[in-house]
């Protein structure tokens, strides 16, 4: 196309202007576009999706060592003809834990040279396979500096010039003869655990119930490239962070009733001291029974038992009557089910629930109750909430945990023609989507996602003190556990039931529309039409719903347009599905969904070899290999190259005089 000056308006010409900065002559906008060009030509990176880790950070470390059986894979392709079942899954476990793995086999070789040399030998060529589909120089930007060099000379040396054996042997001589073969082994260990996954997505439920959810943000915040979809419990979590006190006596109660007060006291900093004297005076001597915690290790003494369950019980009862005046402030939500304590009869012991039925109450001892006011906290427990309300503002850990959550994460995403996001999308039953009212405006399907995304951040990001700010708040909480909470996706949580009345019916959470609509092919791909997706490799990737397994539930609907990955990591959930659940890979050839066995713990992974075995679920093979122009990066390269065009013709017609940034 013929240009004039006057084809570039005042908008693009000082775009241009600034580009030129980074790019100040001909030639460099010109180097920039071949090699954005060939990056267009390279195989698609790989990604690998994981969701509902739930705190168990030594199961989450193992599936990102082992990329979910993608190392494995890399190791077989490589050597399955030449080595035993065994030396490969001890090379497996060498990669995943290379410093611990390193000691062991060191203990036990009798020739350490030709030890090092066969080690180095396979890891080299690992990593040649690994880092074939990047750019010389994106593979080394990931290479630890003080071996950069020598690593990027063995994977770029041509070998129609040298005996490779020999090349090989030559530099690794002077490796193990400066004293330096174990550090190598490592930064190979690692470059290889580091480039063999270009993307991590979290599908949501970092936190609760398992043992350190601390750890795993520590470790997400430690990785190269990673994206979080909130999960209804994240969402609780970034509620009481930015000091609603509703998440937050939500988030005392959910980790005192599985006893993992780990996370807040040792990992946060936050003391539980003025909740535990609180119950003890309140609690002393009423029935606690109903409040029993969940999990019990062995150090767990009887009395701290008995402390728990009286904690567990006071911090109930204030999220109760949080949750009475939740509702009342917020009558958009419609969640006035919800409100249980006005529906109790003081004197007889019963409640009638929605469904019209009266139910005996379990526990009546409930002495900060004011039958006449039974919404309203007692001094006590204001104090209390109050207390916690600072502490979970000051704990600088959790504050800035919550701050990467913000960063890195969003209510949905949508990502190389995938739909991510934890639970469902809010839909009538005619699969329509389901439209709701707020402030008088009226919002449905990825309009909602938005909206509602957009209030949680002011829950966080608004003025301190600000209505704004507290409403934010409110509707965090409302995506933990409300009604067509696209987070939830469960017609209401009972958590006042499953206290109170023993009648399991009471307990059911029926599952939103939106489950058994994306039974149809077709109408998964309504929803994904809504998110600007469509073709036949787009699907929809949630996490959120435990798959029983072993009845013979599948994680796939929609005649494979959607994958439940709920990860399964929790353990407590184990027993009902029958699996540790699943994970998913998705690179140049194929998207492949794994089923994971139970993690059998650190120390038989690096003694035994034990990986966590994986079963495929499904594999569907791509009908070419992708490539990254047909990816969203290509894109946005593409975009790249045509800004860059233009200022090439910008250059070569005097428009912008080459190295003028600073005139
Ligand atoms: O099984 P638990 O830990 O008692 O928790 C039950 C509660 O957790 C929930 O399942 C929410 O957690 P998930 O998002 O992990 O499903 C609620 O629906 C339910 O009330
Ligand atoms: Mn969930």
């Amino acid at each position: 196309m013929i240009r004039t000056h006057s084809t570039f308006n005042n908008a693009e010409l000082d775009y241009l202007r600034l580009l030129a900065r980074e790019y100040p002559t001909e030639q460099s906008v010109a180097t920039e576009m071949i090699n954005l060009n060939a990056i267009l030509n390279l195989p698609k990176a790989t990604e690998h999706f994981m969701s509902d880790i739930h705190g168990e950070y030594e199961a989450f470390n193992h599936i990102m060592r082992s990329a979910s059986g993608a190392i494995r894979e890399k190791i077989d392709i490589l050597f399955s003809d030449k080595l035993s079942e065994q030396e490969c899954a001890a090379l497996a476990t060498l990669i995943y834990y290379p410093e611990e793995k390193l000691e062991e086999l060191l203990s036990q070789v009798q020739d350490m040279d030709l030890f090092y040399n066969e080690t180095l030998n396979e890891l080299i060529e690992i990593c040649h396979l690994v880092t074939s589909k990047y750019t010389r120089s994106k593979v080394r930007k990931a290479l630890p500096p003080e071996y950069a060099y020598v690593i990027d000379e063995l994977l770029n040396t041509d070998f129609t010039l040298h005996n490779k054996r020999e090349y090989y042997r030559n530099i690794i001589r002077t490796i193990i003869d400066i004293g330096k073969a174990k550090d190598f082994i490592i930064a190979l260990c690692d470059v290889i655990k580091r480039l063999i996954v270009d993307r991590l997505h979290i599908v949501g439920d970092i936190f609760d119930r398992g043992p350190r959810a601390d750890i795993v943000m520590e470790a997400l915040m430690q990785h190269h490239k990673v994206d979080i979809q909130w999960g209804n419990h994240d969402i609780l979590w970034m509620g009481a962070a930015a000091g609603s006190p509703i998440c937050i006596a939500n988030v005392l109660l959910n980790s005192i009733l599985y006893n993992n007060l780990h996370v807040i006291e040792n990992g946060y900093g936050i003391s539980l001291r003025s909740l535990a004297l609180f119950a003890n005076e309140y609690y002393h001597d009423v029935d606690v029974s109903s409040f029993a915690t969940k999990t019990m290790n062995d150090k767990t003494l009887p009395k701290d038992l008995a402390l728990s369950a009286r904690m567990s019980k006071a911090i109930s009862i204030i999220l109760f009557k949080l949750t009475g005046q939740f509702v009342k402030r917020n009558p958009d939500f419609h969640m006035e089910e919800r409100c249980h304590l006005d529906k109790i009869d003081y004197e007889k012991g019963t409640i009638v629930l929605a469904n019209g039925k009266t139910y005996t109450l379990c526990d009546i001892s409930l002495p900060t109750i004011n039958p006449d006011d039974p919404y309203q906290l007692i001094k006590e427990e204001e104090k209390v909430i109050d207390e916690f309300v600072s502490s979970f503002k000051q704990s600088e850990k959790l504050q800035k945990h919550v701050r990467f959550l913000f960063q890195k994460g969003s209510i949905y995403k949508v990502y190389n023609g995938n739909l991510l996001t934890h639970g469902g999308i809010p839909m009538n039953e005619d699969a329509t989507f389901k439209s709701f009212s707020f402030d008088g405006v009226t919002y449905k399907g990825r309009a909602l996602m938005d909206y509602l995304e957009a209030r949680a951040r002011e829950g966080y990001f608004a003025l301190e003190g600000s209505e704004t700010r507290l409403k934010g708040q409110d509707f965090m909480w409302y995506l933990w556990c409300g009604k067509w909470s696209p987070l939830f996706a469960r017609a209401k949580m009972t958590t006042f039931e499953r206290h109170f009345i023993h009648d399991h019916e009471t307990w059911k959470e029926e599952k939103d529309p939106y489950y058994e609509i994306t039974k149809s092919e077709e109408d998964c791909m309504v929803i994904l039409h809504e998110f600007g997706l469509d073709g036949p490799n787009c699907h929809i990737i949630n996490g959120h719903v435990p798959i029983k397994s072993k009845d013979g539930e599948s994680p796939i609907k929609g005649n494979g347009r959607l994958f439940i990955i709920d990860g399964g990591f929790c353990k407590a959930y184990q027993k009902t599905t029958g699996i540790a659940g699943y994970t998913l890979i998705y690179n140049s050839h194929y998207m492949r969904l794994s089923a994971h066995e139970p993690f059998d713990g650190k120390e038989n992974a690096i003694h035994d070899n034990k990986d966590i075995l994986s079963s495929t679920i499904v594999s569907e093979e791509l009908d070419h290999r992708l490539k990254i122009s047909e990816m969203d990066r290509g894109k946005k390269l593409k975009a790249e190259i045509e800004h860059l065009q233009k200022l090439l013709y910008a250059y070569r017609h005097g428009i912008i005089a080459e190295n003028s940034a600073n005139d």
